[in-house]
Parts: structure tokens; C-alpha cells; sequence
């Protein structure tokens, strides 16, 4: 098997998430996932989703599909990073992605979702593409859609083509060689706790020299932003105007119309840039002259992220092979 499948920016503006049309069921019911390498849960706003958290998502419901089978006793609930959530139960179906079909795929129903699930309209759930070891259901944890189908993919691997501000793609099964530019850089992947954990070689800021040290973070396509050691961050943005470490914000801010350096990172011997316009990441509000930076502090979060402003800076190979690694190529 291999597949192709859309990763649209669900916001024009910005790029705070990307989505993927998915389809479950029989007759196919078409919902649009957050592919999320930094989860392992699969779940989605479904028939069991009280209707007071329900706004504009679509639903799975699988009660109108004839290959749903509740996963009898079986729960889950999940917190983000973000201190968002969701719990329900879990049934199995049919499950697609760009033509990749697995027939019997746990899927986790929301009987209930935090606020901020319900306030994003744009997202009808996650496919958890993290390692199946941080998959929540109870008693019996779940594997995720790529252990699934990995032994029928030709190759046991997804990539990751994320773009600013326009769809890129998620690839199943093969390595587009039309979508980089010289060779992949594949290093080792540490899958404990769960993450895609990986060590980058150093930074540099702008056309400054290149800091090589090793910096340990997990590539996530689930979260927005890059979340690195302080004393990067604040090299960062000594080169920009006008930059404060906002409290009420809640991290670097900085005039929309200050100058931005660009942000690299090293893969083993490759180097990665992050263009300045991806270093803004918006402004704090509509119309605001304030903007908030794409790469800040992980100091609170005990784990530093490569997050999608990175990885839209790149060519993203997940592999899957015993042990994983993560290549990384220009593009
Ligand atoms: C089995 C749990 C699982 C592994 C879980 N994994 C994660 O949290 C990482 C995962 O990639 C999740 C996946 C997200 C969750 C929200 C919905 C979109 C996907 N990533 C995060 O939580 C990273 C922080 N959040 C983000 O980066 C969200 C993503 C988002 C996108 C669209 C709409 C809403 C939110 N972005 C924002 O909130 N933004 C708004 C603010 C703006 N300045 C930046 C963008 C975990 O580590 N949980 C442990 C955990 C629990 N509690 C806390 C407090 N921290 C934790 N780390």
C-alpha cells in the first residue's frame, strides 16, 4: 500500500493546525483530523458527543456504519500539552487516509470535549501518530493507524510536507523524492516516552555562527509553534527590536514591523532554515501591531518541541523501521 492525503492549514491567516480529510465506516463518513505525531489516540466528535460541545464539527457516528463494533468496557481520556482534553468510549471500523485502508481501527468517541475543542470548528478530532505506547485507552491500549498499516505499506514509513500558509501533504508507504531537494539525514529516535524524540546538532541565529550543542526535543506536528531552551530563545530575540518576554501574552512578543532573523537548525551535518516570516507567528490579536514569535521558551514544559513552524522549514520522514529514525531533508 501507499497513500497521499492533503494537510490544509485550517486557518488562512496562520498556521495553527493542519488537517487531513479522513474517512470511517461503511457507507465512508468524511472527517477532517489533526494528524498529530506528539498523541497516540485516534478519536473524533462522534453521535455520542453531547450537542452542547458540538459546534460545526462533523461527527462519526457508528451507529449508521455496518462495520462498527463497540470495543466492549474499553475507555480513554487524554490531556494536551495545551491543557486541552477529551474522554469516551471506543469502537472499531474501517479507517482511511489517502487510500491507505485499515479494516479494523480502535476509534475513540468523545462523550466529551474541553472548550477549546469546541470552540475550533475545524478540527473533528486527532490521529495520534505517536508511538502506541502513549495510547490512552483502558484496559487494553490501542494501536495507532500506522502500526496498523504498516505491514502492508510498501515501505514501513509517513512523511511529512507541511507548508506556510498552503496545504502540503502526509505521505503512507513511500518517500516522494519530487518533494526535497539533496539527500535525507536520518538520526536515531529515542521512542520512550512515546514521542518522535530526536537530538538536533545546534542553532544558529540569522548570519551568525552556528552553535554546535545538542539540543533533544520531540518533532510534533500537533503543535504550532517551536518551544526551545531559554538561553536560545533569548539569543534569538536579542536580534529583534523591540522584543519582550511577555507575561500577559504569554511568551515573545515583538512589533509586527520589526526586522526578524532567520532561525537554523542542524540535523546531524544538515541545516535547516526557518525563514523570518515563519518566525511571526501572528499578531496577539486581530489587527494588533503586537505579533507573537513562532519559536519560544520550553522552560515550562519540561520537553523542548519541534513543532510545525519547524517542520513546514522541511521535508519530514518518520520511519518506521525497528529501530525508528527521523529524516530530515531540505525542499
Ligand atoms: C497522551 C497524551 C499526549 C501524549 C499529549 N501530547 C501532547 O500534548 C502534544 C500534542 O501534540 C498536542 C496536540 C494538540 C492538542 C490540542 C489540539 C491540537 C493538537 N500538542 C499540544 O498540546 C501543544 C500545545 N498546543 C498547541 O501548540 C496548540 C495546538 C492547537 C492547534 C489548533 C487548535 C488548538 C490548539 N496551539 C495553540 O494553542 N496555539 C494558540 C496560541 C498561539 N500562540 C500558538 C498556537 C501529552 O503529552 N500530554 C501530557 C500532558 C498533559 N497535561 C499537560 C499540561 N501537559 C502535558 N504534556
Amino acid at each position: 500500500d501507499t497513500g497521499s492525503a492533503a494537510a490544509t492549514p485550517i486557518d488562512p491567516r496562520f498556521d495553527i493546525a493542519y488537517v487531513t480529510p479522513v474517512t470511517i465506516g461503511t457507507p465512508p463518513q468524511t472527517l477532517q483530523l489533526d494528524l498529530d505525531t506528539g498523541s497516540s489516540d485516534l478519536w473524533v466528535f462522534s453521535s455520542h458527543t453531547p450537542a452542547s460541545q458540538v459546534r460545526g464539527q462533523r461527527i462519526y457516528a457508528p451507529d449508521k456504519s455496518t462495520t462498527s463494533k463497540l470495543l466492549n468496557g474499553h475507555t480513554w481520556s487524554i490531556t494536551y500539552g495545551d491543557g486541552s482534553g477529551s474522554r469516551g468510549n471506543v469502537y472499531t471500523d474501517k479507517f482511511t487516509i489517502g487510500g491507505v485502508t485499515v479494516k479494523s481501527q480502535a476509534i475513540e468517541t468523545a462523550q466529551q470535549v474541553s472548550s477549546s475543542f469546541t470552540t475550533e470548528d475545524a478540527i473533528d478530532g486527532l490521529v495520534g501518530l505517536g508511538f502506541s505506547t502513549l495510547n490512552t485507552v483502558s484496559p487494553n491500549g490501542q494501536l495507532t493507524f500506522f502500526d496498523n498499516a504498516k505491514p502492508n505499506l510498501d515501505s514501513p514509513v509517513f512523511t511529512a510536507d507541511l507548508k506556510y500558509m498552503k496545504p502540503g501533504t502526509y505521505d503512507f508507504g513511500f518517500i516522494d523524492k519530487t518533494k526535497y531537494t539533496g539527500e535525507i539525514t536520518y538520526v536515531p529516535v529515542e521512542t520512550d516516552p512515546g514521542y518522535w524524540t530526536f537530538t538536533s546538532s545546534g542553532y544558529g541565529v540569522g548570519s551568525g555562527t552556528f552553535s554546535s550543542s545538542p539540543i533533544t526535543g520531540i518533532a510534533d506536528t500537533g503543535t504550532s509553534l517551536v518551544y526551545l531552551p531559554t538561553a536560545i530563545v533569548t539569543a534569538y530575540y536579542r536580534q529583534v527590536q523591540g522584543a519582550t518576554n511577555s507575561r500577559s501574552y504569554g511568551g515573545y512578543v515583538f512589533p509586527c514591523n520589526s526586522t526578524l532573523p532567520a532561525f537554523v537548525f542542524g540535523v546531524g551535518e544538515a541545516k535547516f532554515t526557518i525563514p523570518p516570516s515563519y518566525m511571526s507567528y501572528a499578531a496577539v490579536t486581530d489587527g494588533s501591531p503586537t505579533c507573537f514569535g513562532g519559536l519560544q521558551s520550553s522552560s515550562g514544559i519540561g520537553v523542548n518541541i519541534w513543532g510545525d513552524v519547524a517542520l513546514k522549514a522541511a521535508f519530514v520522514v518518520f520511519n518506521g523501521e525497528e529501530p525508528p529514525t527521523i529524516g530530515w531533508a531540505n525542499k
